[in-house]
């Protein structure tokens, strides 16, 4: 497959990485598209495959364009997109919130595949949710989901409006997840430990508990349970936690990224 990469930043090189480690795409058929002299300069350096500055007519002669620029400069990018898109085309947008009508619109191309994919692509351990434009054949949309499955796991999404809701759940939750390590981290070292200790203790926690989540026939409330002795330790900072609304605090903040996605999608 051959494909060019409009937003080389932290998600679109994860991508360029990904499938060229994976074998599905050679360094010869992969197109980096650079805003600048500088970024194009280094962007040479990585080795990830062809690199040209500005989205030329050479972007009309691959198989797949993804677009991965933030969802403020889309607008941009599509007025000079829609110039050089082939009628055969597929365009991949990775963009928070930008839904498919409006891509299909200012993009003046119908066959469109969005997805929402998360930074632990970067290492093979992502998480994608995405949906189709219809018009895409199932053999096109496969071809897709071997690449994203390159960078992790990816579920279908019948209901294209529930992507803002796995961004806010998804997209960002990896940020959540280094919010509480970085939290439990602190508070080690308040306790006494050195930063080295206390990220050993707190990252290998994580890591066991993952595990034990995945691993168990319990449910999340009776693997609290099983830490939580009565009168002990685990209940004296549940109980800080419950009365300061920590559950409510994350559930509001997810509410919020939802929110926002819908936002981004108006420009
Ligand atoms: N960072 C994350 O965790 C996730 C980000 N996304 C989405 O991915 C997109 C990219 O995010 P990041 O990679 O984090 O941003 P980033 O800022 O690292 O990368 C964006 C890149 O686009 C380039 N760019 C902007 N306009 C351009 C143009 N006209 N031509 C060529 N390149 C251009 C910028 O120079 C930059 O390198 C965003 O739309 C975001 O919503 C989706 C899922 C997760
Ligand atoms: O924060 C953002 O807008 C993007 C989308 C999901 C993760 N990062």
């Amino acid at each position: 497959m051959r494909v060019a990469i409009i937003g080389c930043g932290n998600m679109g090189m994860a991508y360029a990485k990904s499938f060229l480690q994976n074998n599905l795409v050679k360094p010869e058929n992969m197109l980096l598209v650079a805003r600048s002299p500088a970024r194009q300069t280094e962007l040479e350096g990585r080795q990830a495959g062809r690199v040209v500055l500005g989205i030329t007519q050479e972007v009309g002669l691959y198989d797949l364009v993804i677009v991965a620029v933030k969802p403020q400069d889309f607008s941009a990018v599509a007025r000079e997109l829609r110039d050089v898109v082939q009628p055969h085309q597929m365009v991949l947008s990775i963009m928070a919130g930008i839904p498919i009508a409006r891509l299909q619109q200012e993009l003046a191309h119908p066959l469109i595949i969005r997805a929402m994919p998360n930074t632990p692509a970067l290492i093979g351990l992502g998480m994608t949710a995405y949906a189709a434009a219809e018009g895409l054949t199932v053999r096109q949309i496969r071809q897709v989901e071997n690449l994203i499955n390159s960078t992790g796991r990816a579920v279908f999404l019948e209901q294209e409006n529930l992507l803002d809701a796995a961004t806010a759940v998804s997209g960002s939750g990896p940020a959540y997840f280094f919010y509480i390590v970085r939290a439990m981290i602190e508070a080690g070292r308040q306790l006494g430990f050195d930063e080295a200790l206390a990220a050993q203790l707190v990252k290998q926690t994580m890591l066991g508990s993952f595990h034990l989540l995945n691993n168990s026939e319990k449910s999340l409330d009776e693997l609290i349970k099983a830490v939580a002795s009565k009168g002990g330790t685990t209940e004296a900072a549940l109980t800080v936690f419950g009365e300061r609304d920590l559950a409510g605090a994350l559930i509001g903040g997810i509410s919020a990224a939802e929110r926002r996605a819908g936002e981004l999608s108006k420009g």
